[in-house]
Order: structure tokens, then C-alpha cells, then sequence
């Protein structure tokens, strides 16, 4: 069974005059362990897509099907365990808290599942170590290079051990060879934990080190979905 399916999904922002369709009836399936990209132009609705998908974010019609579940019937409090126990974020932005610690950054998201102790140092420190950071577990995270924050926030992805990864323009922020290093890192994540991995990218050499390519034109998948039968 597929990890993530949709049904018919579609998104429209805004009301009367201002109303657009950002996302059109696409039907997808991803299997879990899969690496997928998100491709297409800048405002053809990548990012809409991912925000649904992970959801973060709620169709204006369609389904989204986790693990075969319609998350339509989960609460409020149920989208936000099942994001906090199975899903991990990488953005362009990193949102790091700068001022804090590597440590702190990373450990963040244990905090929040009320992990304590022993344990949760452990993890945080394996995530580090994941990433070729431990050695820079005490530095703010602000005096860190680019690509450094970056595997800070992958780090934080990783820590609780997600069955997927989402990552909005990992490498968006990066000069070519830092963007390939962090690449290569998703896709080790990938190869050694079977981290299902969905991206949204711009950029051709990591779209092309996933297994598949969602194709978004005007909001439309137009290609890789592998169902659309609707
Ligand atoms: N909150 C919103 N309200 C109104 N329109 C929105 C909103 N968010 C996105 N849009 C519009 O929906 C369309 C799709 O946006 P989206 O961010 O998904 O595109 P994208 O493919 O990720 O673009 P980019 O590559 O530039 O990040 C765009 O035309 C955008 O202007």
C-alpha cells in the first residue's frame, strides 16, 4: 500500500475575484521508501502540493491518504501527533533558532514528544553524528556556514526518526557544491534508513538523484504520478 495517496486534490486561495485554483485533481501514490521531486516552474503549485501532502495545510477538495487512512477523519490533535511522530521538515529558510545551540536546534522536536533524559540526548547526538556535525554541538547555531545550518536542519528532521522526509528547496539557499553535499545526504538517508523523501526543487542535478519526478504545470500534475485514474 502506498505511504501517501491523493484523490483528487485541490487548492484554491482566496474568494470571489482574487480566487485561484493553485492546485488541480491530482491523483498521486507514493510508496513508502520511495524518492520523489516535486518539479515545475515557480508558481505552479510545488509548494502547495507539499503542504498538502505533509499536511500542513488542508485541501479545498480531495483527499490525502496516509497509510491508507483518509486524514479528513483525523482531529486537529491526531494530524499533529501523526506530523510529530512520522514526518520530518527541511526548508530553504532553515528557521533555526539562531541564538541557540546546535544541540538545542536538534533536540528540539524530541522536547516536544516529551522524550527525556538519556534517551534524548542519545538521538540528538546520533542525529549530529548523522550529519557530520557532533563536533559542533555546542556552537549557536548562527556562526554556522550555509550548508552547515542546513545539516543542522536535517539533523532536526531526522531525530525522531520519520518514515518520511519533506524538504521545500533543501539545497535553494546553497552554492552548487554545498547543494550537492546536502543532496547526497538526503539520498544516504534514503538508501540507509528508507526514508521515504518528497522534495520540491528547482534544481535539475537532485531532481534527477530521485527515483521519480512529480511534473506540476498550472497546477496540474502532468506527469510521474503513477495513478491518475481519478
Ligand atoms: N496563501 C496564498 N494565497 C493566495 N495565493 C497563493 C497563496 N499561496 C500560494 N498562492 C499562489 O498559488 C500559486 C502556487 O504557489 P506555490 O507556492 O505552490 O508555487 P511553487 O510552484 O511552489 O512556486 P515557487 O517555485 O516560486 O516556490 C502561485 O500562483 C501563488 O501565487
Amino acid at each position: 500500500m502506498a505511504i501517501i495517496a491523493t484523490k483528487r486534490l485541490t487548492r484554491i486561495y482566496g474568494k470571489q475575484a482574487a480566487r485561484f485554483t493553485a492546485l488541480q485533481q491530482v491523483n498521486l501514490q507514493i510508496q513508502a521508501g520511495e524518492t520523489v521531486a516535486i518539479v515545475g516552474k515557480s508558481g505552479s503549485g510545488k509548494s502547495t502540493l507539499l503542504h498538502l501532502l505533509a499536511l500542513l495545510d488542508q485541501p479545498t477538495t480531495g483527499t490525502v491518504f496516509f497509510d491508507g487512512q483518509d486524514t479528513r477523519q483525523l482531529t486537529a490533535q491526531a494530524l499533529d501527533q501523526l506530523r510529530l511522530a512520522r514526518f520530518g521538515f527541511v526548508f530553504q529558510q532553515f528557521f533555526l533558532n539562531s541564538q541557540d545551540t546546535v544541540y538545542e536546534n536538534v533536540v528540539l522536536p524530541l522536547k516536544i514528544a516529551k522524550i527525556t533524559g538519556l534517551a534524548r540526548k542519545k538521538q540528538a547526538l546520533a542525529a549530529l553524528k548523522a550529519v557530520g556535525l557532533a563536533d559542533k554541538a555546542k556552537n549557536k547555531a548562527t556562526d554556522l556556514s550555509g550548508g552547515q545550518k542546513q545539516r543542522v536542519c536535517i539533523a532536526r528532521a531526522l531525530v525522531n526518526q520519520p518514515q518520511i522526509i519533506f524538504a521545500d528547496e533543501p539545497t535553494g539557499n546553497l552554492d552548487s557544491v554545498t547543494g550537492a553535499m546536502i543532496a547526497d545526504l538526503l539520498l544516504t538517508l534514503n538508501r540507509d534508513r528508507g526514508m521515504t523523501l518528497i522534495i520540491v526543487t528547482h534544481d535539475p542535478e537532485l531532481a534527477a538523484m530521485c527515483d521519480r519526478q512529480l511534473q506540476i504545470v498550472d497546477g496540474q500534475l502532468i506527469g510521474g504520478g503513477q495513478d491518475d485514474r481519478g
